[in-house]
């Protein structure tokens, strides 16, 4: 029967028809659909917007293991807008690694790599594409084919001997395990590549510096966890936290130190006369296939990065394991006597030693260097257990939680390697419950070369030192506890225990591993706080007058914690010594205030960098031009300039209501403008009534500058989000700011570059800037910092001196009596100061009491390091309190008391910059109130 009979026959209209067979079909086809109907695989519920940010933490393989254990073998979970699926199971991995492989093998590639001239030629972030293809043949073929390693045999074994060579002859000295096993890798790596060594195990002691140094900052970048850019992509394209910035700046520094090679052989290699035969390295190889630069740069440092890093983890891993179990060492060591009859173990021989084998597959199954492997991407919406994972999905698989499973494993925790001797079970991607190289097309391709290094360094090592914990330590307590990273590490590595010391099997001598002696100390003592917030609510908006209570109870050095952030004070002159003199290297970084993390500003700083070049650079400049002998006397004229016309002014305002602090920020602040710009901001005159224009703006950046309940800054999860509106207020008024000098800098940048300009020109600190090639970034940075710190910290001492004479009329006579006495002008100079002795040890004396910024800047320590015989962990807030310690009846007689006196006997250094109150008194008509007392300012007087 033909359709038109059919519908005739049933009453039916065609549309009608038409329509309902097209509603079947579409029935049918959402039926036959199994994904889209599915749900995302369970897991913990989350805030809104930041999803389940909060409750991954910094050990993710740890957090999401226990959310394995309440919602099953995958979960999913939501960091921002990023859906993230975790296996915890050898079933669920087998799905992804396996059955799912062709979607779900694609990459995110973590902020660190994003790097637009690089990221095209990568073999590890690469989707599954023809650049990837291509890069895995050529690195199987000429790397990790059973030709080519036992092609690169006599160099594994070579670098091997200088490792043990290197251990030998430092017997008894301090020895970083981890570092002479990295640099080991990394020789042999590069003598594959480039022909030659890099690094020297010479340099192993003290810190890791240029290449070395370069190599893990870039691994720490890439290993950052809190990568908010990813979690919100409208963020990302700021790089806000510097990942993507700082990973080039080490890249560039990287590549550097082969980027002669790679010329000099590409000479040779595009010569007429080349041929195939010659080639000695692996850049021939590249060069050969027409590698760029950029190709050759990008592949290098990801075979660096992806191959050092993680088999040294290996290394450490299983020889940490090993001097916990004696026995197992003893074991590997008898299997060793046993079967290897020659002085040096060579790759050859590494088969006949099923024991270590063993040992190593126990190792990496409690401790698998990449504990969740390399993050997953679904190129495509697919299913998993039944469960639906969206396209763009990161996915982890957790060996980790795999390895400890009790479900997958007998006696899970415990180290036995036996667990493996006749069993078939081997770490190559076949058997799902222990995947350290993973498995599937995303699988390690440097596998067979990673497990004979670690075979062999551990073979030897073991052959040749015995290693034992001497001082009975018990072996037991070692702190096994993990930090996560590209490859997962020793939170407290084997060489940071004080008494683990190796020493020599056969020649019985001491070899032991650095000591850090900070390990076994303690932090400073300090009051109890709560969970989660420490002592947030103890601190309260006077910090100086709080922290010197507690002093006063735990003593002259005390720690706090203000959410994830630890607080250090120091509050006695000794302690203040040994921060600022004895320890000063590492404890003089800095930790910048939410309000001037502005990512366009920050680099330029002088007030918030680290002592690094750009701080030295900024600093030099400024000693030159402004602070020198000098430099003072050629700015004596504009002072003295400035100042008259503050006496002029409050001379016609007599009788009148004058905020004192208000003129005298003025007069500073245009004296500075003057010696910058060439020309005053403010007007004395605009003094009556409300701060508005550039005034007001100034006093809104350093009240921001000043906010102590910076949650951002305590907890470090909220920081990027600014929820106080602390960054982006401060941006604002910055923006106000700069505009009032926009034009002055255009017009003098003309100038500066003009064919006719010549640096005898100069008329101002701005012009010096601007020969010396500042961007306007640079120069409102400087400038903005120059006010912020000079002008309000003056003011403060100004008005506290001012105030203590006020309560002190009988000092306020003498200081009157001594100026009649010494100077017989008109007008005081500068060059009459040094006969004012009385006045200069009242100003001491107002600084002793009220100092301008009584807990200085925050420093930051750059190490761990030791004060006082306590820790101060590496990253903690440091603060000296100088209010505490000018109050302390331990350091002053009847501390309290305002007695310049006590300054007259002694020779104190200090250097004086105003003299404004001075003039002020012998015009006593004037009268004044409103004085803002500055107690907490948190601004240092750069030239105080
Ligand atoms: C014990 C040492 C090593 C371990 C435990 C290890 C482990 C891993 C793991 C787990 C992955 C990610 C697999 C995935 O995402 O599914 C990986 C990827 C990779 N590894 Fe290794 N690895 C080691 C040594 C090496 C060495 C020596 C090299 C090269 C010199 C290397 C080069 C790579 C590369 C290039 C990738 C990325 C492959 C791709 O994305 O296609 N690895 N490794």
């Amino acid at each position: 029967m033909d359709i038109t009979s059919f519908l005739r026959d049933n009453n039916l209209s065609l549309p009608f028809f038409v329509l309902s067979s097209i509603f079947f079909l579409l029935l049918v086809f959402k039926l036959a659909k199994p994904t889209s109907s599915k749900k995302l695989p369970p897991g913990p519920r989350g805030l809104p917007i930041i999803g389940n940010l909060h409750q991954v933490g910094d050990r993710p393989h740890v957090s999401t293991t226990k959310f394995a254990k309440e919602y099953g073998p995958l979960i999913s979970l939501r960091l921002g807008k990023q859906i993230l699926v975790v296996a915890s199971s050898p079933d669920a991995a087998r799905e992804i690694l396996k059955t799912q492989d062709r979607f779900l093998s694609s990459r995110v590639v973590p902020t660190a790599f994003q790097q637009p001239s690089l990221i095209p030629h990568s073999l590890i972030w690469s989707d599954c594409n023809q650049t990837w293809k291509g890069l895995r043949t050529l690195c199987r073929t000429e790397l990790f084919s059973a030709k080519a390693l036992e092609s690169h045999s006599r160099l594994r074994e070579q670098k091997l001997g200088h490792l043990v060579d290197f251990l030998r002859k430092n017997q008894g000295q301090v020895i970083n395990l981890e570092d002479v096993v990295f640099i080991t890798l990394f020789n042999t790596l590069t003598s594959i590549i480039f022909s030659r060594d890099f690094l020297d195990l010479k340099d192993v002691h003290g810190t890791r510096d240029g290449l070395n140094e370069s190599l893990h900052k870039i691994i720490k970048y890439g290993g950052i966890i809190k990568d908010f850019g990813s979690f919100f992509p409208i963020l990302d394209r700021f790089d806000l936290q510097g990942i993507r910035k700082g990973t080039m700046k080490q890249y560039k520094k990287t590549f550097a130190y082969w980027e002669d090679i790679i010329e000099e052989r590409r000479a040779h290699v595009t010569s007429p006369s080349w041929s195939s035969k010659n080639a000695e390295s692996f850049l021939d190889r590249m060069l050969e296939n027409g590698f760029s630069n950029d190709q050759i740069n990008q592949l290098v440092t990801e075979l660096f990065v992806a191959g050092t890093n993680t088999t040294t983890s290996s290394v450490m891993w299983a020889m940490t394991e090993l001097v916990r179990h004696k026995e197992i060492m003893s074991k590997i060591a008898e299997e060793l006597k046993k079967e290897i009859d020659t002085d040096k173990i060579s790759d050859s021989q590494l088969s006949k030693l099923p024991y270590l084998q063993a040992t190593i597959k126990e190792a990496m199954r409690l401790h698998p260097p990449v504990p969740l492997l390399l993050p997953h991407m679904a190129a495509e919406n697919c299913e998993v257990m039944n469960y639906t994972i969206p396209k763009n999905s990161k996915i982890f698989v957790n060996l980790w939680a795999m390895g400890r499973d009790p479900k997958v494993w007998d006696d899970p925790l415990s180290f036995k390697p036996e667990r493996f001797i006749g069993s078939k079970l081997d770490i190559k991607g076949q058997d799902f419950e222990l995947l350290p190289f993973g498995s599937g097309r995303r699988m390690c391709p440097g596998m067979p070369s990673g497990i004979k290094s670690v075979q062999l360094i551990l073979a030897s090592l073991i052959n040749e030192f015995d290693l034992v914990l001497p001082n009975d330590v018990d072996p037991m307590k070692l702190d096994m506890s993990d930090k996560f990273g590209i490859a997962l590490k020793m939170e407290t590595p084997l060489k940071r225990h004080q008494s683990l010391a190796p020493f020599l099997c056969f020649i019985v001598n001491l070899l032991s591993f650095t000591p850090k002696p900070t390990s076994s100390k303690k932090l400073p003592p300090g009051p109890r706080g709560l969970p989660i917030i420490g002592n947030l609510h103890q601190v309260g908006d006077r910090p100086h007058v709080s922290t010197a209570i507690f002093a006063k109870e735990y003593g002259p050095l005390i720690s706090l914690r203000l959410g994830k952030q630890i607080l250090v004070v120091a509050s006695s002159p000794d302690a203040a010594r040994e921060i600022l003199k004895t320890q000063d290297r590492f404890l003089s970084s800095r930790v910048v205030p939410t309000a001037f993390q502005q990512p366009s500003l920050i680099p330029h700083s002088l007030i918030w960098s680290d002592c690094n070049q750009t701080w030295k650079g900024l600093r030099t400049l400024c000693r030159t031009e402004l602070f020198s002998a000098k430099a003072l006397e050629s700015h004596s004229i504009l002072r003295e300039q400035k100042l008259g016309h503050l006496v002029d002014f409050l001379r016609k305002s007599q009788g009148q209501v004058i905020n004192l602090e208000d003129v005298v920020f003025i007069t500073l602040f245009n004296t500075l403008t003057s010696i910058i710009f060439s020309r005053d901001f403010l007007d004395l005159k605009d003094v009556h009534g409300t701060r508005d224009g550039l005034n007001e703006s100034l006093h809104k950046i350093i009240e921001y500058g000043g906010i102590i309940k910076d949650f951002g800054s305590f907890f470090p999860i909220f920081d990027k989000f600014d929820l106080q509106g602390i960054r982006k207020g401060t941006m604002k008024q910055y923006n106000k700011t700069f505009a009032y000098w926009e034009d002055i800098i255009e017009k003098r940048r003309a100038h500066v570059n003009s064919p006719t300009s010549s640096s005898e020109n100069a008329e101002s600190f701005l012009d010096r800037m601007l020969e010396n090639g500042f961007s306007n970034d640079q120069i409102n940075q400087l400038v903005t910092e120059l006010f912020v710190a000079g002008t309000n910290t003056t003011t403060s001492s100004v008005v506290w001196a001012m105030t203590e004479l006020v309560r002190h009329k009988e000092v306020m006579f003498k200081i009157a009596e001594e100026i009649k006495r010494e100077i017989n002008t008109d007008k005081i100079s500068e060059s009459h100061l040094s006969k004012l002795p009385y006045l200069q040890a009242s100003i001491k004396e107002a600084m002793r009491l009220h100092p301008p910024v009584p807990l200085l800047l925050p420093h930051m320590a750059a190490e761990t390091c030791e004060v006082m015989n306590y820790t101060i962990p590496k990253n903690s807030k440091i603060f000296v309190n100088l209010w505490a310690m000018g109050r302390d009846p331990n350091v002053w007689d009847d501390p309290l008391s305002f007695k310049p006196e006590r300054f007259m006997a002694q020779n104190w250094i200090l250097r004086v910059k105003t003299l404004s109150c001075y003039h002020l008194v012998r015009e006593k008509d004037v009268s004044w109130n409103a004085i803002r007392y500055q107690e907490h300012s948190t601004y240092i007087g750069l030239f105080d």
